[in-house]
């Protein structure tokens, strides 16, 4: 009976396992079947150089690249084809590449976007004041104002607005002076940490990759071209693979 009684916590993390993915924009395919497990809680990298097909592989786990071959699952359930608000329904974020925000909103509304309803913005304000306490003192800047690393800080801010299971993260330290790189990296650990959320992060930062994450994956030409751990061969193989 004791042992009936005691609940086996669910990992909070989302479970994220690609297979033999493929996709690309018209005939051409630019990912070239793929497969990778992101596991409940763990933070993958995902490296390659420039036009390996890094941001396609994201957009097509999100649905915005269509998935032309293989298989996608989240939580052991496939999420082809699944809209984008459906995803963020299953607790996938998404910080992107570009400069997605609303230059002329405020912070506050930048991140108050993230949710359907106003209901848990006190709650999610917090949470994310907690990784980013300059928010809180700026919350009427328009973002459009703010310097890049800020901006960066606040794509970050509102993709975990939602407490996101899966957060999948596009080269979100890129052309980041080292303090911001490092205030990102704190804010990423702190939050699977307190959540136990699942990351993948494609990164060209090799030394920040190597920080936050506990496995990598090498992206060449579509393809994974090499794997590992985070350990001490980790930074030279993956040299090996990103040096000119
Ligand atoms: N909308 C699109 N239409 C056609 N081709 C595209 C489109 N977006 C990307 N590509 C092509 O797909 C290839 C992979 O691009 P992708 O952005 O996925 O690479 P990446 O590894 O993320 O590169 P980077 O590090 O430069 O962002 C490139 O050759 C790119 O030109």
């Amino acid at each position: 009976m004791a042992d009936a009684a005691r609940k086996v916590e669910a990992p909070a993390g989302g479970d994220l396992v690609l297979e033999g993915v493929t996709s690309g924009y018209g005939a051409v395919s630019v990912v070239k079947g793929v497969s990778l497990r992101v596991a409940p809680g763990e933070i993958v990298a995902l490296l390659g150089k420039n036009g390996m097909g890094k941001t396609t592989l994201l957009k097509t786990i999100l649905g915005m690249t269509p998935l032309s071959g293989g298989a996608i699952a989240v939580d052991g359930a496939s999420v082809a084809g699944l809209s984008p608000a459906k995803l963020v329904a299953l607790g996938v974020g998404y910080a992107p590449q570009e400069l997605a925000l609303f230059q002329d909103l405020s912070i506050r509304d930048n991140l108050r976007l993230a949710l359907s309803s106003d209901k848990r913005l006190p709650e999610a304000l917090e949470r994310v004041f907690g990784h980013f306490p300059f928010l809180a003192d700026r919350l009427s800047q328009h973002a459009g104002t703010l310097s890049g690393g800020e901006q960066k800080m606040l794509i970050l801010a509102r993709a975990l607005m939602l407490k996101p299971r899966l957060l999948l993260i596009d080269e979100i330290s890129e052309g980041l002076q080292p303090s911001v790189v490092d205030r990102i990296a704190t804010a990423l650990a702190h939050e699977r940490a307190a959540s136990g959320a699942s990351m993948l992060i494609v990164e060209q930062n090799l030394d920040f990759a190597l920080r936050v994450a506990d496995r990598w994956a090498v992206l060449k030409l579509g393809e994974i071209d090499d794997e590992g751990g985070v350990d001490e061969t980790a930074r030279s193989r993956a040299l090996a693979h990103l040096g000119v």
